[in-house]
């Protein structure tokens, strides 16, 4: 059954910091027999700040895919909230829902400052065509300003995107996101090529934002995995290989195994 907006809406009422919001449960993904997900289960609570690492061709990305509905998978189940049955759902439906992506390369609209970006990103905005900044109510006011402080770029408003650093860029696509009220934040790679000053700040944005939302990072640097300092899921051939604290993480047989060849 498909569900309404409004009944999709009420769903999330009363969510609360600790309740599952997304449940991956035997899932698994072939591509011409080849099992990039396999019989792939976890689930991630909201409030969470979740890393999700593993080698080139772990199924990071796949696991992405699905999640987001551009890949269908063979078999399993994918659930957002208690019931919302993601895998009956199309690309758009799902980011309707509440789940945002942010993909590797930022995708800011470059002419535009930062405010304006916000701006058009906000959810249901249609008034892409019409004067900008003037006719916003102060609820949505209100809403470009806190994400513009949570991505630290309250003072560069009305800057340009297409003069911000790479980092910045990536703070405002990650606010961009954020005007689109999702639950749930997929994030690749936040902080490849990045400054370590830019690594910093991010780590401290998705960190902020998780408190609000869920966010999945898929991310290879092992630094600011430590720096974030949360739960890390090791995926390897499709599948979970361990879970637990960085320190766990570094500490376990099978991972040192795989990793270290130990
Ligand atoms: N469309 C596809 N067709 C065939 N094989 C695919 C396809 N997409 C992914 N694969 C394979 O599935 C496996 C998992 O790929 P995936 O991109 O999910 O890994 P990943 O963990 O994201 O890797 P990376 O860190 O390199 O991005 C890889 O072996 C990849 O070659």
């Amino acid at each position: 059954m498909k569900l309404l907006k409004h009944e999709i809406k009420q769903d999330f009422g009363n969510i609360r910091k600790g309740d599952r919001i997304l449940l991956v449960d035997g899932v698994s993904v072939s591509f011409d027999g080849f099992k990039a997900l396999n019989n792939l289960s976890f689930s991630i609570d909201y409030g969470e700040l979740r890393c999700i690492i593993g080698a080139n061709g772990a199924g990071k990305s796949t696991m992405m895919d699905v999640v987001t509905g551009k890949t269908k998978p063979d078999v399993g189940q994918v659930i957002f909230g208690d019931a919302i049955d993601l895998l009956s759902m199309d690309e758009p439906s799902i980011a309707d829902v509440g789940i945002g992506r942010k993909f590797q390369k930022p995708t800011v609209f470059q002419n535009n400052t930062v405010f304006e970006n916000l701006e058009l990103a906000m959810k249901d905005d249609k008034r892409f065509f019409k004067t900008i900044f003037s006719k916003l109510n102060s609820a949505q006011k209100d809403k470009i300003e806190h994400t513009m402080n949570l991505i630290g770029l309250k003072e560069l408003y009305n800057k340009e995107a297409g003069i911000l650093s790479h980092g910045q860029k990536q703070w405002l696509e990650i606010g961009m996101l954020i005007m689109q009220e999702p639950k749930l934040l997929l994030v690749d790679e936040p902080v490849a090529g990045m400054t370590p000053q830019e690594v910093e700040n991010t780590a401290q944005i998705l960190t902020d934002l998780s408190k609000e939302n869920a966010v999945v990072v898929v991310e290879h640097d092992m630094e600011f995995i430590r720096s974030i300092a949360s739960k890390v899921t090791v995926l390897h051939e499709g599948s979970v290989l361990a879970e637990g604290n960085m320190d766990a993480i570094q500490n376990n047989e099978k991972v040192r195994k795989v990793y270290l060849g130990e």
